[in-house]
């Protein structure tokens, strides 16, 4: 099975395209789960698909999560998605896509970098604080696209700082929050100055902080601009993998485009041979 392995701010993934594999698409949940275990397959956090639209996008990108499970949509996947359709000569280098929360338009910029047009956000509570098990969280709830992918941003005193164990498990208990309806990404946040903020997210489906989270910081921008802690329209996230830019259009507290822009890596292109997987 041909694959491309790419990462963007060191959101990694595996892209197959199904243009040509062909693959049932009710498979494809236990192909994801099983290739992208880490040190026993190729490893990865997340498994794309390109597939044939059904309307007159250019493809149709499937997002499956590290454990197998669909995400809606996925921010650095949809920036490397988009280098590969373009480089595969799938779209040109302005395109438009389906995902599961709804049409994505991208272009692929200088270089290795690429903007993304996201979902818009759907669901906005700027002021969504929580309590869990007596301790008390400044939270904001976002939901990009329709049907929505599911952000928490979080305030994390200190967060540049805070060890590995303190932040995951902190991220794992406001992840199955009961109140969120479908889990929900952690992003959690420090301002770093007025137009840049640290963020670091526990991502859904692959139960672990991960290195970026595309979306999640798209979301953290969002949250952060109508709070006032950043200022102008366009900022800078600082994650672990690198650095994000977010573009926000509004009018007063409503988003009407929300960009990505990023740079994103072509690791490897080549054969998957994992004699375990079973078709
Ligand atoms: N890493 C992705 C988000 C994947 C979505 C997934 N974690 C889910 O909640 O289904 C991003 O860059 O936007």
């Amino acid at each position: 099975m041909q694959f491309t392995k790419m990462q963007g701010a060191g959101n990694d993934f595996i892209i197959i395209n199904n243009m040509i594999l062909k693959l049932p698409v009710e498979k494809i949940p236990a192909i994801a789960k099983k290739l992208c275990q880490r040190k026993v397959s190729l490893g990865a956090d997340g498994f794309m698909v390109v597939d044939y639209p059904d309307g007159d996008a250019d493809f149709k990108m499937r997002f499956y999560n590290q454990d197998g499970s669909i995400g809606e949509m996925c921010g650095n996947g949809a920036r490397c998605i988009s280098r590969y359709a373009y480089i595969n000569n799938i779209a040109g280098r302005k395109m438009k896509f389906e995902t599961g929360a709804g049409i994505v338009e991208s272009e692929v910029l200088e270089g290795r970098q690429v903007k993304v047009l996201l979902n818009k956000p759907e669901i906005v509570k700027i002021e969504n604080d929580l309590e869990i098990d007596g301790v008390k969280y400044e939270c904001s709830y976002i939901e990009l696209g329709n049907p929505g992918l599911p952000h928490a941003v979080v305030k994390f005193e200190g967060l540049s700082h805070a060890d590995y164990k303190e932040i995951f498990e902190t991220g794992k208990k406001i992840r199955y929050y009961e109140k969120f309806p479908k889990g929900a990404n952690v992003n959690f946040f420090e301002i770093l100055d007025e137009h840049t903020a640290l963020v670091k997210t526990y991502e859904r489906g692959v139960e672990d902080l991960t290195l970026a989270c595309g979306t999640g910081s798209a979301s953290a921008a969002v949250a952060l601009i109508l709070k006032g802690y950043l200022k102008g329209d366009k900022v800078k996230i600082i994650v672990s993998g690198g650095e994000l830019f977010v573009e926000v259009e509004r009018t007063g507290n409503v988003v009407h485009k929300l960009y990505l822009i990023g740079d994103t890596n072509i690791v490897a292109t080549g054969e998957i041979l994992d004699e375990d997987l079973v078709l």
